[in-house]
């Protein structure tokens, strides 16, 4: 369930639920506006729209990246604009898995040093060996690439690095930006079949941002952005 409707919907079921929320960036005289916006548990959901329609905005404000001027943004219950950028970076870290565009790896470290920061950033006491271990299988990666840097791997294995660093703290929200730009499209339908996987096997909320059309048969829920927010000039350049 997707809505943009006024009625109030049982709150412990969203995912996400955006309230008269707006935001402008410190050298912009453009307003981002959302009135309301809930996510049912569970959903994946293509995000689209044009190019500086706002998906990569609506994504940082969700990841508590971007903190907006007014209103609220409750992720699964926790009102996270009302955190301190300390515990809104814990929240992150232990609840939202985020993969972006290019991917952010520290590229001299390597693929479990990568993936240990997220567990420590969570303070988690998870066997991150163990997890990650579990995963090489289902993201057709192998165990050799464990001690490499990061420098050292393909733009697809470092994609399915990014999804690992992303599950490891098995998040309850997945927000992932652009990631398969990079891909041909044997590769492309692979990544979403594998990120499709980890989604189901973590009962994962998807927000999925995307151009590429061709995307969207993965699936059921297609969202133009448009529909979610709008922007306005700030007349005084100020919220
Ligand atoms: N750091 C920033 N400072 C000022 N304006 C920004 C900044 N980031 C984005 N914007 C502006 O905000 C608007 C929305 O940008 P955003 O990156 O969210 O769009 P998008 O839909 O993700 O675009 P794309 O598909 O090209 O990645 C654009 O007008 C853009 O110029």
């Amino acid at each position: 369930m997707t809505t943009v409707s006024q009625e109030t919907p049982n709150a412990e079921s969203l995912a996400v639920a955006m309230r008269n929320v707006s935001f402008s960036y410190p050298s912009s005289k453009s307003l981002f506006s959302c009135n309301q916006w809930d996510l049912a548990k569970g959903e994946r959901i293509f995000l689209h729209g044009a190019s500086g329609s706002g998906k990569s905005t609506m994504l940082n404000l969700l990841a508590g990246i971007s903190k907006p001027t007014a209103g609220e943004i409750k992720i699964n219950g926790t009102h996270i604009n009302g955190l301190s950028q300390s515990k809104r970076d814990r929240f992150r870290a232990q609840h939202i898995g985020v993969v972006f565009q290019q991917f952010n790896l520290v590229p001299y470290l390597s693929v479990l040093q990568n993936v240990q920061l997220a567990a420590y950033f969570a303070k988690s006491s998870i066997d991150v060996m163990g997890k990650i271990k579990e995963m090489l299988a289902l993201l057709k990666l192998s165990e050799a690439v464990i001690d490499k840097p990061v420098s050292d791997l393909s733009v697809g294995q470092r994609q399915r690095v990014a999804i690992m660093r992303a599950f490891i703290n098995t998040p309850d929200l997945l927000l992932v930006d652009e990631p398969t730009s990079s891909l041909d499209a044997n590769a492309r339908d692979g990544f979403m079949r594998m990120l499709m996987a980890m989604c189901d096997r973590n009962n994962a909320t998807l927000i999925f941002v995307s151009h590429d059309e061709a995307l969207r048969e993965h699936f059921s829920l297609h969202v133009p952005v448009s529909s979610l927010c709008s922007w306005s000039s700030n007349v005084e350049g100020k919220v």
